[in-house]
């Protein structure tokens, strides 16, 4: 085999699934190696972030490593956006970027796409990814790749590799997978016993779950830790849709003061919080009504498990969780808990259409039709996300890049084959959803629900004063054609209605509704968020 073919089966044999990207000279033998090996399914894209964003929707959504092919420099710095937001929440997303050959690289010229130096581009990857290799040497290149696609897998990051592209089609020995690093299981069996002691000797234990229960596929077994502990279980807002599916005492979503109060109050009075996989986020916790004091929680996550004032290192939560269900005594009884309500029953009337009413809209249809695994975009689309029937949900909830929705969306359907509903604002459509234009090529056919309300509305919220957050109105509906699609503006409810139900009945070309919503118009969560973070960043409040 040669080095490209080595690679490839690597990736495979480690996860992945399809591989994503855009070529340039510095990759394109690389790219006809993909495609003529065969070995993954290439799916090209128009614009890098696009690459990123399908790439990491496609990791988390499978709870494995995905593949993004760019071209050196320009490609590869054009999806630093997406890789850093791969990296912060936890994503294994493995990029793989052309490079010069070792030839070219010695004439001393600048090269095109260069930057700063020939290095410049590993430096920058250095700080979004848990591990690098740059494959020079067909003899090193197993031991490299092997290296580093156990990291991705490990630490659940993104990991960069440079393939010179005088190197691709060079014999190469094939890679042997490293194995999971040794636990010590006296550590473990430590660690555990002082978890189940604490939540022994609690009155209120609590669960959180948040994003590294999905990416190391644990939900079943972490369902199952609940049932066993007999205590109740939320999500944290990055780990929205987790357990969906999973018979589990879920409370619902943590939010603080812009959720529920009923599961606010679970997490804030609990004497024993457990968070599994949870990241200690601003968004996740930034704003809780009362100080949640981290040192009464028990905190794994990152390979670690810290409770009170001392860490177990080296635990990877797996591990954690496979001891603890089989050290956790029977659960005396089940909590009793309201099962998390989701607004439903949406008027299908002449009135104007608020976001709230979008949720309505979509918790009606997924009752008819049955559920779509959704991809969201940051804005007030992601909060209106948190108000539709928990089930799986990609969004950038902690590092809420804008852009991420529709390529996400496309990740989605190429990794599970399933369609997807995408929620994406006016002006984060702007930035990624053309990426539409690729839906014929591959069979894709996403609904996508535009919240359009001619505005960056959640700047607006905290700068009401500030014109510049006003967009002007783009038809969306009417472009839809032009890209393959199907698009309609609804202004009312009805509308809205018919138009889900008309997209529902149509495959086989992208569905985009063009939804008008009045501005200034809010999700009830986010108007809550909005009102806490107001509250707890004003002078004294804390
Ligand atoms: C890549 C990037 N650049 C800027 C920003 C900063 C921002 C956060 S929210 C927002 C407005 C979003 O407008 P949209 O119409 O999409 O949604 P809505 O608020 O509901 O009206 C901006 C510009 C972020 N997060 N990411
Ligand atoms: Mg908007």
């Amino acid at each position: 085999m040669n080095l490209s073919q080595v690679l490839l089966s690597a990736l495979k044999a480690h996860g992945a699934r399809e591989v994503f990207g855009i070529p340039g000279d510095f990759a394109l033998p690389f790219f006809r190696e993909i495609e003529n090996a065969g070995i993954l399914p290439l799916y090209t894209l128009s614009h890098e972030p696009g690459v990123g964003f399908a790439a990491d929707a496609s990791a988390r959504i499978r709870s494995t490593l995905s593949v993004a092919a760019v071209t050196y420099g320009a490609g590869a710095l054009n999806m630093v956006n997406p890789v850093a937001g791969a990296y912060a929440e936890k994503s294994p997303v493995v990029v793989i970027s052309g490079a010069p050959g070792k030839g070219e690289a010695s004439t001393g010229l600048l090269l095109h796409h260069q930057a700063k130096t020939l290095d410049s581009q590993f430096a920058i990857y250095q700080e979004i990814t848990c591990d690098q290799a740059r494959l020079t040497d067909a003899r090193t290149a197993p031991a490299e790749i092997a290296r580093v696609l156990a990291s991705c897998l490990r630490e659940s990051r993104p990991v960069y590799i440079e393939l010179p592209r005088d190197m691709v089609a060079e014999p190469c020995e094939p890679v042997v997978a490293l194995g999971a690093p040794a636990v010590d299981p006296a550590a473990l069996d430590a660690c555990t016993d002082e978890i189940l002691a604490r939540l022994a000797a609690a009155e209120r234990p609590v669960l959180m779950v948040g994003v590294e229960v999905r990416r190391f596929d644990l939900e079943a077994q972490v369902a199952a830790l609940a049932r066993q502990l007999g205590i109740p279980v939320v999500t944290s807002i990055l780990g929205r849709g987790l357990l969906a599916g999973h018979d589990a005492p879920l409370a619902g979503t943590y939010l603080g003061v812009a959720g529920d109060e009923a599961v606010t109050a679970l997490v804030e009075d609990s004497d024993a919080l457990l968070m599994l996989g949870v990241l200690v986020s601003d968004t996740n916790f930034g704003v809780s009504a009362r100080q949640i004091d981290l040192r009464k929680a028990i905190h794994a996550c990152d390979g670690e498990v810290t409770l009170g004032y001392h860490t177990y290192a080296h635990l990877p939560l797996g591990q954690v969780v496979r001891r603890l269900l089989e050290r956790a005594p029977a659960a005396r009884q089940m909590p009793t808990l309201a099962p998390p309500s989701y607004p439903h029953g949406m008027v299908a009337d002449d009135a104007p259409i608020v976001p709230g009413d979008i949720a309505r809209g979509i918790n009606d249809l997924m009752a008819r039709h049955g559920v779509m695994p959704i991809a969201a975009d940051m804005g007030d689309c992601m909060f209106t996300a948190m108000e539709i029937a928990h089930q799986a949900l990609v969004a950038p909830g902690y590092y809420a890049t804008m852009g991420f929705g529709v390529p996400a969306g496309l990740g989605l359907q190429a990794a599970t084959g399933e369609r997807p509903l995408i929620l994406v604002g006016d002006g984060a459509f702007q930035m990624t959803g053309w990426e539409l234009g690729n839906c014929c090529r591959f069979g894709w056919d996403p609904i996508v629900l535009v919240f359009n309300n001619r505005s960056w509305e959640m700047l607006r919220t905290f700068q009401p004063e500030s014109s510049f957050n006003d967009l002007s109105a783009w038809d969306f509906a009417g472009m839809a054609a032009g890209l393959g699609g199907d698009g309609v503006r609804v202004d009312t409810r009805a509308e809205l209605a018919a138009a889900l139900e008309q997209a529902v009945a149509t495959r086989g070309r992208f569905q985009l509704i063009d939804v008008t919503i009045p501005r200034g118009e809010l999700s009830p969560t986010l108007k809550r968020f909005v009102a806490g973070v107001k509250r707890l960043s004003a002078p004294g409040a804390r």
